[in-house]
């Protein structure tokens, strides 16, 4: 408890009643979290496994895990819950599968599973074929985000269009529940549709839980605030930690208006501010407050610092954006051997995923080790992911999974209402899918032609399942050749070059699984193949997430919460941040928060590029410099190379915006 400062200590030692810790970034509020849990603990006597913490990513999780064990002994943690929202959801619905009408067992869709499931309703309700997958997910998304089901969408629907997004979300619902399946937001809507409506069962969690924290606060939505209410009900043994300048994810349904309704839903909140930062140097934290300065607010704050004022942060300006990488890549190399600086103590972060194309290039180019986060891993490509699904439907003839996601890959006119009779027909007779697709019985469920078309599709795959188990390399290669995937792929492909990647892809798999087969695993089954795949996969991600001394890189949303001494903000220009839907839809405010969470993730130096210029939608276009650099205070930067600018281009688009930031700079 020595390194608390006195308010973080009473927020740690307040467990009478519930809390909320309003506080600006780097004030110790993840801290006021970690130490809380071990004094819950070992002063409290809460047993560890009355207890659950809730944060936003699995990193943080684990970081929350790491910092936790510091105070807390292993055995004395044993069973101590620290997960995100969807990982909490997913625990209640196993326990709770029954009560939410699922099977043991039941899949979980990803995003990908859930587009494909929505395409093929796409095309069966009238009206609705223009929509793409993505955007009705999306709308279904907000509506179970809100907690909304079909028949009150359906309900609430002011025009035609409404209406016809509101079927589609009561269609794929019952596709979901027939394959006995739940998505993402379910993790969160089911069990607090069970909280809601039957007493026993949230009785008895509440008492499993007897103390909840929850980390990031501002960003939970509204069926994630109702998990908590219902979880910790009347005692309110609950600490919340947020800060609204940190809101960065309304456009996934979070309410940071959700801090304000706290204080109507809890009348005995206390509320506790933190006004010390921890993290960085006078100088940032000087920008980060004059930036947000310039949005309105609900709870005004003041951040301060004992640290010095630091280095200058620098601003660079960049001709394009190779150019942009290189500069950033030369700091690097200049930090690393001229100041000793581990590269792992570097973090480049940007607004979108494809701004980190050309810095990944600069960075291989010059054998600068990187890890990419959220960026799509081999395992998480739509080809592999196919490819895997028949491996593991060879392997295992009741992954329904599997089959739901190869069945119509490459299409083979296998509609929705036809998987969905064919499911309800097959937990009947407790089959898996495939089984049941040559089962004589499903005559009754189904007519002839689609009973022909499962069949001739099961009858061919089993066809190589029975070969696979002799020769399981060779049978697979033959059977992405047999169903001519190559082909599918380029239908689906923006381009040749796209499709042949992609198949390049899957050559890699296969030539994997040869290497599998032939090396110390020579006497193993396709399934032993599969299984090993699969956890390969997930050392490969351990590996990453764990991995020695790197240059990390990561979009602004996933950086919150986390820290580096070392920031490289990129892409600091108009359309990008702030982003161009933001400002054609006017939500600047969010925009400027997160630029904000990229200021103060930096303790040590901070530096902010832009590009003038710019590859965009294959075109070369002028950039005007964000106008989040001319809202910092001009005397707290140092402007890098002045020169960049040849004299002739000085009455290009972005001038006008320049010239304004050299007369803040007296240039
Ligand atoms: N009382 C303290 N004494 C020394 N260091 C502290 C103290 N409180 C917090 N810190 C350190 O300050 C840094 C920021 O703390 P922390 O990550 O908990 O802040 P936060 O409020 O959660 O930030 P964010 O809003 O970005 O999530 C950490 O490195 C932490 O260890
Ligand atoms: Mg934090």
């Amino acid at each position: 408890m020595s390194t608390l400062n006195p308010r973080q200590l009473e927020a740690v030692r307040h467990t009478g009643g519930p809390l909320l810790v309003l506080a600006g970034a780097g004030s110790g509020k993840t801290r006021v979290i970690s130490r809380k849990i071990a004094h819950l603990i070992q002063s409290c006597g809460i047993a560890p496994r009355h207890l659950c913490a809730v944060t936003f990513t699995n990193k943080a999780a684990r970081e929350m895990k790491e910092r936790v064990a510091q105070q807390v002994r292993g055995r004395e943690a044993r069973g101590l819950t620290i997960s995100t929202f969807h990982t909490l959801g997913l625990q209640i619905l196993r326990r709770e599968a029954a009560h939410a009408g699922l099977r043991p067992g039941f899949s979980l869709f990803d995003a990908q599973d859930a587009e494909a499931l929505l395409k093929e309703h796409l095309q069966k309700v009238p009206r609705s074929d223009s929509s793409s997958p993505a955007i009705v997910q999306a709308r279904i998304s907000r509506w179970k985000n809100a907690l909304v089901d079909p028949s009150e969408a359906l309900g609430q629907a002011d025009d035609d269009y409404e209406a016809v997004l509101a079927e589609l979300y009561g269609r794929y619902e019952r596709s979901l529940r027939a394959y006995n399946a739940v998505d993402f937001d379910d993790l969160i809507g089911l069990p607090v549709r069970l909280m809601r409506t039957e007493g026993e069962l949230r009785d008895a969690w509440q008492e499993r839980i007897r103390y909840l924290l929850v980390d990031e606060y501002q960003d939970t939505n509204g069926a994630q605030y109702e998990l908590v209410r219902q979880l910790v009900g009347p005692r309110g043994a609950l600490t919340v930690v947020g800060d609204d300048d940190q809101s960065i994810y309304a456009w996934r349904g979070a309410r940071p208006e959700n801090l304000e309704r706290l204080k109507a839903d809890y009348p005995h909140l206390t509320v506790i501010m933190l006004e010390q930062n921890y993290r960085s140097s006078g100088r940032i934290l000087g920008l980060a407050n004059a930036l947000i300065g310039n949005n309105p607010h609900i709870f005004e704050k003041r951040l301060w610092s004992e640290h010095g004022p630091g280095d200058v942060p620098r601003v660079i300006p960049c001709r394009d954006e190779m150019h942009e990488a290189e500069r950033v890549v030369a700091e690097l190399l200049h930090r690393r051997f001229g100041d000793c600086v581990r590269f792992g103590d570097c973090a480049i972060l940007y607004r979108g995923n494809h701004q980190a194309r050309p810095f990944e290039k600069a960075l291989r180019e010059h054998n600068i080790p990187y890890f990419l986060s959220g960026g799509t891993s081999f395992f998480a490509r739509t080809e592999v992911k196919d490819a895997m699904a028949y491996l593991r439907l060879l392997a295992n003839p009741d992954d329904d999974a599997a089959f739901l996601r190869v069945v119509n890959t490459p299409r083979r006119e296998i509609g929705p209402t036809t998987l969905e009779r064919l499911a309800d027909y097959a937990a009947g007779r407790g089959v898996g899918l495939l089984r049941a697709s040559t089962e004589l019985g499903l005559a009754e469920h189904l007519g002839e032609r689609p009973r022909r078309r499962l069949g001739e599709f099961a009858a061919w795959l089993e066809g190589f399942a029975r070969r696979a188990a002799a020769a399981p390399v060779a049978t697979v290669r033959e059977l992405i050749e047999a169903m001519r995937y190559a082909d599918w792929l380029r239908e689906q492909s923006s381009s040749p070059q796209v499709a042949e990647r992609r198949m390049e892809n899957v050559e890699d798999l296969l030539d994997w699984l040869g290497a599998l087969n032939k090396g110390e695993l020579q006497e193993k089954t396709l399934a032993e193949m599969v299984n090993h795949l699969t956890l390969m996969d997930v050392l490969e991600r351990r590996d990453e997430e764990q991995g020695g001394d790197r240059v990390h890189l990561m979009t602004l949303h996933a950086a919150k919460g986390l820290e580096f001494p070392h920031v490289y903000l990129v892409g600091m220009e108009e359309e990008l941040l702030p982003h161009r839907t933001a400002i054609e839809e006017d939500t600047i405010e969010e925009e400027r928060r997160l630029a904000y969470v990229g200021i103060t993730r930096a303790q040590r130096t901070l530096t902010l590029t832009y590009a003038r210029r710019r590859r965009r939608y294959g075109e070369v276009v002028d950039i005007e410099p964000s106008r989040f650099l001319a809202e910092l205070p001009s005397e707290a930067l140092e402007w890098d190379d002045r020169r960049e600018i040849p004299p002739e281009e000085r009455k290009s688009r972005g001038q006008a915006h320049l010239d304004n930031l050299r007369g803040l700079l007296g240039a």
